[in-house]
């Protein structure tokens, strides 16, 4: 151990810098006397600001590899991802050294003038660059026209405040740790919305040749968020899912939050997928061990497999093939 000093490789915008500047404060109370230092390190899709998301290719890891490759070059200790971006095969020689606690992991709508998701007009617009909200929007309300919109949060939520649309959908995470719940008017959550893996929660990763960082980054991990969201994960990559298709999942360990105690040690996943426009969801969903979130992830995948998961998914790839 005895490392004195680290360095965090993060992304330059403003949400990726709250979520590092959370991590670096986490590890200065952890280890008082540790020096952290943020070092911005540009990304593929923070450089490409106009293709839409699922047509840059090679779109899976865009707001991540690099980091990674910093990472692996030595130029920092530590990568801080949002668990949400980033691919669920990770580069050799790279491990998870944290998961922290979770976030509310839904989706929130900003609608300044209709508030709601029922309150839109008939044909109304609303903002999102993922294809797993214009699913779930278009799944509630097939009249809607969906807007694909890219940008950071601050610039997606001036789409709907200076009513170019009448409304967009982020994480409530994102608005949250940048200050700006205030402007969401209706928390879209289960069952109608399922978030997308990962949201809400944080990715630390450090290189596994590194026990000195991996020391460090113990006490940030939070093991139900852990489980919760390697269940979803592993239920994603047997799907071949990657980031961009319309895959939603929530994963939740039973025994957490409302102090009952020990129902079992239990997890629970909800999964459901998507044609591109929404027409058709499947949903699986069951319960497993906490003790092995991947094979809760797996059967679950096995089961949407069954249900004609593949077609689905298939129609969302470029091409429309599997
Ligand atoms: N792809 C962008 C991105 N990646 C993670 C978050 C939100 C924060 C989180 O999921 O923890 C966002 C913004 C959004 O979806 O509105």
């Amino acid at each position: 151990m005895g490392r004195a000093a680290v360095r965090i490789g993060t992304r330059g915008s403003a949400l990726a810098r709250w979520q590092s500047g959370w991590v670096a404060d986490r590890l200065r109370a952890a280890h008082p006397g540790l020096s952290v230092e943020l070092v911005e390190i540009r990304t593929r899709g923070d450089r490409d600001r106009n293709s839409p998301l699922s047509q840059i290719s090679g779109g899976t890891g865009l707001f991540t590899k690099e980091i990674q490759r910093a990472l692996l070059d030595r130029e920092v200790e530590v990568a801080v991802h949002s668990l949400k971006d980033l691919p669920t095969l990770s580069p050799d020689g790279l491990t998870l050294g944290a998961i922290p606690e979770r976030e509310d992991p839904a989706d929130a709508l900003v609608a300044p003038r209709h508030r709601t998701l029922e309150g839109l007009p008939p044909g109304a617009t609303v903002g999102t660059g993922s294809l797993r909200r214009r699913a779930m929007l278009r799944h509630a309300r097939p009249d809607l026209e969906v807007v694909d919109i890219r940008g950071n949060v601050e610039t997606r939520l001036a789409k709907a405040t200076s009513g170019e649309l009448d409304a967009v959908v982020l994480a409530a995470s994102g608005l949250h740790r940048l200050g700006l719940l205030d402007r969401a008017t209706q928390r879209l959550g289960p069952p109608g919305f399922l978030p997308a893996v990962g949201q809400g929660a944080l990715g630390i990763e450090c290189r596994r040749d590194d026990p000195g960082t991996i020391a460090l980054l113990a006490p940030l991990d939070h093991p139900p968020t852990r489980r919760a969201v390697l269940a979803e994960r592993a239920c994603l990559a047997a799907l071949e899912g990657g980031c961009m298709v319309p895959l939603a999942a929530w994963g939740r360990d039973l025994d957490e939050g409302d102090g009952e105690g020990d129902r079992g040690g239990l997890l629970a996943l909800e999964v459901a997928v998507f044609d591109p426009d929404g027409r058709e969801r499947l949903d699986g969903s069951r319960t497993g061990p906490r003790s092995d979130p991947r094979s809760l992830g797996l059967r679950v995948a096995d089961d949407l497999r069954a249900a004609g998961a593949d077609r689905l998914l298939g129609l969302a790839r470029p091409g429309g093939g599997p």
